[in-house]
């Protein structure tokens, strides 16, 4: 669905954000990127979201409609004020024709009843949902997810990737989540890929064998978050 092939991000200046990123995803594959501060894991869905063009290299994708390969989520719900949910969906997206898609998304990520409400009297969590439900409705072929959850308390947050596995299973969307979560990757992820450096690069990943839905603290997941601790460098011998 993805081909990243020897892409790199060099600034003016000529710093890099990352070099030489090799990367290719399945389709329905869900692929977690996991890295140090400041090696590029923003970057790279900024230009794989075609948000930055100043790359180098070449990103084929076999997406049947280029301009709508890509739905994308940031940290912050980023919803503007003076619109209510439904619109903040629609008008976020530009498809002003989408109301009714959008009102069965609300439905999906269980804002059901909230259509109405402006960003200020939803919870970090709701806005999260509307942000979810907005990245959806253009239907990407692919989802690129930058830290969705990380400013949400721990238990909206297990919420959440549940809400985004029920949307796994039932689009099967082609996914590349940025995360500093390793439990997240590990619970959500196919593969997990870890970036280091800077500027960063592709150091390593690891597969989950495991089926979804998994269950959190499993012993097996625990093997693995030590193996990426290990290639993250934080574990004392
Ligand atoms: N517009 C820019 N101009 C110059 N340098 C930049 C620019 N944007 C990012 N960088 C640099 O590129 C590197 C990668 O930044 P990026 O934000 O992609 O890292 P990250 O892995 O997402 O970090 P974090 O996990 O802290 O969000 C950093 O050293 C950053 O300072």
């Amino acid at each position: 669905m993805l081909a990243v092939e020897k892409v790199s991000r060099i600034f003016q200046g000529g710093k890099a954000g990352f070099k030489n990123v090799n990367l290719s995803l399945e389709k329905g594959e869900v692929v977690g990127v996991l890295g140090t501060s400041g090696c590029g894991k923003s970057t790279l869905l900024r230009v794989l979201s075609g948000l930055d063009e100043n790359f180098e290299g070449e990103i084929k994708t076999e997406a049947n409609d280029p301009n709508q390969a890509f739905g994308m989520m940031f940290q912050e719900p980023r919803l503007m004020p003076w619109l209510n949910v439904w619109e903040n969906i629609v008008f976020g997206t530009g498809k002003k024709d989408k109301k009714q898609e959008a009102f069965e998304l609300m439905k999906t990520v269980g804002l059901e009843g909230f259509e109405n409400h402006y960003p200020k009297d939803l919870s970090g969590g709701m806005a999260q949902r509307a942000a979810i439900a907005r990245s959806l409705l253009i239907r990407p072929e692919i989802l690129l997810l930058d830290e969705p959850f990380s400013a949400l308390d721990a238990f909206t947050k297990m919420q959440l990737q549940d809400l985004l596995l029920d949307i796994f299973e039932k689009h099967q969307t082609t996914t590349l989540l940025v995360t500093h979560d390793i439990d997240e990757a590990l619970y959500l992820c196919d593969r997990v890929i870890i970036m280091r450096g800077q500027p960063g690069r592709i150091e390593s990943q690891i597969t989950v064998e495991a089926k979804r839905p998994r269950k959190r603290g499993d012993s097996y997941l625990a093997e693995l978050k030590q193996d990426v601790l290990k290639e993250l460098d934080f574990t004392k011998e």
